[in-house]
């Protein structure tokens, strides 16, 4: 079988990770390749580690363009997709990456994005419980943020053995920023240095780990999340923890959870995640311990922002959708040093 795929937003970040990853899936003929701005000029000039479509000439992100594919990424700033998705037929796979369709409540969209909610969309994390097998059908799919899949995954499977009250810092490199210029993003005010931001509960990020805990658990679960910006292109670091309400084997439950997950992999004893591992990789890297004097439970978890922190993950939901065995085009093989 033989895919004929869209890149919305192949100039970006996102969009040049999606196309790494898509050259190298077996079953996928990459089409239209779009930009807004950057509309009319070659991909090589974005995207130079993409030589085999490095003439391919840049549209506009039109429902025009995009149209007559199997599948659609769309890799665009918020709130363009729900128009673009609106005019692609409705056997598109239209993989969003994006956060316009992951939150399924009205008023958090309001109070976190303002304006008007686009409605949610299954949601592309195939290892909460239950989410594969909603993927399977799905012919729309927003892809989680990078800070929600990594502590989601991270704390999803004790979240019924602690209090409903977590916290999450995590440690990401610029690349999650996108590519647009902004002045804190600059090499002389990132290099050497690390800063937090989103702190106070700020972050949009907030109200997608709470929705995914929630559902989980069962009951409301508040989080508290603070992202730190810190001198890497990729990568996001996890630590999160939260008060256990029994002596539990927590080992023992994510050895069970993780078990038959081909991306996500629990760490031997005494192996701690680090973000070098897992880059390019599709891997989520998890350890977790208790820390007996607060009887805490606190995981690490390691992820690449772009790999399965976005790109990869879409792929992973395009695979899902269209049947393709889960892994096809994905790898848990890291780029080290
Ligand atoms: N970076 C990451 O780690 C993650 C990103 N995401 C999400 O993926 C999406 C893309 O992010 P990212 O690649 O980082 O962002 P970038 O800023 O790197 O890329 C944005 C892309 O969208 C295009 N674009 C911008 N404005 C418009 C417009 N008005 N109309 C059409 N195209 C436009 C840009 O084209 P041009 O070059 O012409 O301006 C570019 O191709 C975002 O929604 C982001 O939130 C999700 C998870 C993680
Ligand atoms: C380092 C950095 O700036 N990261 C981004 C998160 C990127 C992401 O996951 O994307 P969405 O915008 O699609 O949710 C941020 O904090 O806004």
């Amino acid at each position: 079988m033989t895919v004929r795929i869209a890149v919305a937003g192949a100039s970006g970040y996102a969009g040049g990770e999606l196309l790494r990853l898509l050259l190298g899936h077996p079953d996928v003929e990459i089409g239209a390749l779009t930009a807004g701005g950057n509309a009319g000029t070659p991909l090589l000039a974005h995207q130079p580690h993409l030589l085999p479509l490095a003439d391919r000439i840049l549209g506009e992100t039109t429902a025009e363009n995009l149209a007559g594919h199997d599948v659609v990424f769309l890799a665009l700033p918020h709130g363009h997709s729900a128009e673009i998705a609106a005019r692609l037929g409705e056997d598109t796979l239209v993989i969003d990456c994006g956060a316009d369709h992951r939150l399924t409540d009205e008023a958090a969209w309001t109070r976190w994005y303002g304006g008007a909610h686009a409605g949610s969309w299954p949601y592309g994390l195939p290892e909460l419980p239950g989410q594969r097998d909603v993927l399977t059908t799905a012919r729309r799919i927003a892809v989680p943020g990078c800070y929600p899949t990594v502590s989601s995954l991270a704390l999803a499977p004790a979240i019924h053995l602690v209090e409903p009250e977590v916290t999450v810092v995590a440690v990401s490199g610029t690349s999650g920023a996108g590519k647009s210029l902004k002045p804190n993003l600059l090499g002389s005010e990132v290099m050497g240095s690390l800063s937090a931001y989103g702190v106070g509960g700020a972050h949009r990020h907030t109200p997608e780990i709470t929705q995914n805990l929630s559902k989980v658990a069962g009951r409301d679960v508040k989080v508290s999340f603070t992202p730190v910006l810190a001198p890497l292109p990729r990568g996001i670091l996890a630590t999160c923890s939260a008060t256990l309400t029994g002596d539990d084997d927590v080992r023992a439950v994510y050895e069970k959870a993780y078990a038959d997950e081909p991306f996500v992999h629990l760490l031997p004893e005494g192996h701690w995640p680090t973000t070098g591992a897992v880059l390019g990789s599709n891997a989520v890297q998890l350890q977790v311990t208790v820390d007996p004097d607060l009887n805490r439970l606190v995981v690490v978890a390691a992820v690449d922002n772009l790999a399965k922190g976005t790109a990869g993950a879409a792929v992973q939901c395009m695979n899902l959708a269209l049947g393709l065995p889960e892994t096809t085009g994905l790898s848990t093989v890291g780029v080290a040093p």
